[in-house]
């Protein structure tokens, strides 16, 4: 006897703690379950993310914006993103030299968008074009190699906790936080990641995005129970992570993320880093 095809979306999910308000229905009761006959999940980094969506192994992903394609759809509503501060973007800049003197970045291989942020700011902002060499996330070992380091996601979290011990090993640095840097020189959001779908896997677009934006709400009316949750999994004081949750991340994709995606992708095309995406398409 052979069991009748899985129908399920395949989601790509990032393995971060910032997603975990727009996971709590897939991963809580009470809809937990019934989620569970719609959505398979399977947990990565971003950039790995990016490249199961990309090569047909997943349906639905969270995505670094840095790897959206004219062949994949946004489902409205749910972003990464920040206003201002982000937090988990560290730009870790060695000894007191200038932006535009850094030669060598080593960059966290987790990321796509924070990297081609970094390339834009280098390049548009800061006056320089660096050489970003790819790195695990490993902040002393990173700034031993090159003359700055690109952290995302919980390991930046963690240097940034951890910024004594950074230093007496590799000496003074300047910290960098990217979406600040993004958010004051554009005067828009820094926008990170989206769910994106691979329109023809989805049978009903209205259910996707009532799951999906409906599982952000109810996230994030349960931050007190995320903070207990990973406050055991991540050494990093639960006021933090409840500010990280409740003030750097900012989950809605409303007009002005839309706007800043556009000028996002319009400096990474102008500056030659990724393709031209002059249509943004929605499901
Ligand atoms: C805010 C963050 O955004 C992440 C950064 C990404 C990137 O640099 O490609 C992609 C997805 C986001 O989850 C973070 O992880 O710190």
């Amino acid at each position: 006897m052979t069991s009748p095809p899985d129908q399920r979306l395949r989601i790509a999910a990032i393995d971060f703690l910032n997603p975990a308000p727009l996971m709590w229905d897939l991963e809580h009761p009470p809809l937990a379950a019934d989620l569970a006959n719609r959505y398979s999940i399977e947990r990565m980094l971003p950039a790995q993310c990016a490249a199961s969506l990309a090569g047909g192994s997943s349906d639905l992903g969270l995505i670094p914006i840095a790897a959206l394609t004219p062949d994949l759809a946004i489902v409205p509503g749910c972003t990464i993103a920040s206003l201002d501060r982000v937090r988990s973007i560290q730009l870790i800049v060695r000894g007191d030299r200038p932006l535009a003197e850094v030669k060598t970045v080593a960059a966290d291989t987790a990321s796509r968008s924070s990297l081609a942020y970094a390339n834009i700011l280098f390049r548009k902002f800061f006056g320089s074009s660096p050489t970003f060499v790819p790195h695990t996330a490993d902040p002393v070992a990173m700034l031993q190699s090159a003359d700055a380091a690109l952290l995302i996601g919980d390991p930046a979290l963690l240097a940034l906790e951890a910024r004594a011990s950074v230093e007496a090993q590799v000496g003074p640095c300047q910290w960098f936080d990217i979406a600040h840097e993004w958010t004051t020189r554009t005067g828009l959001p820094w926008v990170a990641a989206v769910w994106a779908v691979r329109p023809e896997a989805v049978t009903s677009p209205a259910q996707l995005i009532d799951d999906l934006n409906q599982s952000r709400v109810h996230g994030l009316t349960h931050v007190e129970e995320l903070v207990a949750e990973w406050s055991p999994r991540i050494a990093i004081p639960p006021s933090t992570i409840r500010d990280y949750l409740t003030h750097n991340i900012h989950y809605s994709l409303d007009e002005r993320c839309i706007e800043a995606i556009r000028l996002f992708r319009s400096y990474a095309a102008e500056i030659d880093l990724l393709p031209a995406l002059p249509q943004l398409r929605f499901i």
